[in-house]
């Protein structure tokens, strides 16, 4: 046997404690400063997918999907490779979560092998600053409950990009449900000096409380309006863009039988373009034509939503690299340091 005492004594036992949470997980945790830099990153990649040196050559990184994704999925797995890492892909069902293993002991598996974790479960976002802290590694919201903030920095890069870097002044109309794309939305807006915002969603399917006032705080400190409306009438026409999304977020259900009826009047179509001369449209996508916006208007000419799904891509390099990258890489959990 061996018995050397200082080895053994070496060897971490019990559960490791937490560490602080690190990663992307609301708009609101960062400085307008670092949104900023992130967008404009993000418009440096889109216009060279070159610029970098491979900041995550060596690193393992997870992306967990267990709601369905096109974009968001495709772009971080790609983004992953792209910058030297390896990526680990799970669907729903993969993981022992879905036969009930805890967050925590997930997260403290996870690890002690991966580098960082890219995570939508359309569920609360609590979840995933828990898996951070359980397993002392960076967590990307790739869309939770609350926010879809990978989204909304992909959304300020695609103003940047169609609009100019100076963005002062930027009049935007939001029509629609007022999801998780509108909240990462209207926090990246609250960081434009002079911008003013307009969310309009029905009665009941608007921003929530919490959030307009988070915005509206991080608003007034730049000199810009987050505007909360429950209705479609009078909403303003000199806008510089108009934005929608689909009726129907992810992991959720209207329990109203009749909520279309509530949505008819937020759609977007060639009339509603038409009052607004000279706005562009964005659309976080999946569309559904027909509901929030016409085809005629999605793939018309002033629609800038497929330039927005290809900068998913360049977005996400700019989140790898500034959550992932070296100086931020906390290095896989050992037990060793877990001050
Ligand atoms: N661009 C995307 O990530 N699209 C998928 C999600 C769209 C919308 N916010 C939803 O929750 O369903």
């Amino acid at each position: 046997m061996n018995t050397d005492a200082a080895q053994h004594a070496a060897v971490p036992r019990g559960a490791p404690p937490e560490a602080p949470e690190t990663g992307l997980f609301s708009l609101a945790d960062l400085s307008v400063e670092t949104v900023t830099r992130l967008a404009e990153r993000s418009v440096e990649l889109h216009r060279d997918r070159a610029a970098h040196d491979r900041p995550l050559a060596g690193a393992t990184v997870g992306v967990l999907f267990t709601k369905p994704s096109t974009r968001t999925r495709t772009a971080f797995t790609v983004a992953a490779v792209r910058l030297g890492a390896v990526p680990v892909t799970y669907g729903p069902g993969d993981l022992q979560l879905s036969t009930g293993e805890a967050i925590e002991d997930t997260g403290r598996v996870f690890g002690g092998m991966l580098d960082g974790l890219v995570a939508r479960t359309a569920g609360p976002l609590a979840e995933l600053r828990r898996l951070s802290r359980s397993g002392h590694l960076p967590v990307v919201n790739a869309m939770a409950t609350e926010e879809h903030p990978s989204q909304g920095l992909c959304d300020l890069a695609t103003l940047r990009l169609c609009l100019g870097d100076d963005l002062r002044g930027l009049r935007l109309l939001y029509v629609g449900e007022g999801n998780n794309t509108a909240a990462a939305l209207a926090l990246a807006l609250a960081g434009i000096p002079g911008c003013e915002a307009t969310f309009a969603c029905p009665p009941g399917y608007g921003l929530p409380d919490d959030l307009v006032s988070a915005a509206g705080k991080r608003a007034a400190r730049n000199g810009a309006v987050i505007d909360r409306r429950d209705s479609a009438a009078d909403l303003p026409s000199g806008v510089d863009v108009v934005y929608t999304t689909r009726w129907q977020t992810t992991g959720t259900s209207k329990p109203d039988a009749a909520w279309r009826e509530r949505f008819r009047a937020f759609h977007v179509d060639e009339e509603f373009m038409t009052r607004r001369p000279g706005a562009l449209l964005l659309h976080d996508l999946p569309a559904h034509r027909g509901d929030e916006v016409t085809g005629a208007v999605l793939d018309g000419p002033r629609s800038v939503a497929w330039t927005q799904a290809s900068m998913k891509l360049s977005s996400a390099m700019a989140v790898l690299e500034w959550a992932l990258g070296p100086q931020r890489r906390p290095g896989t959990y050992t037990g060793a340091s877990a001050a």
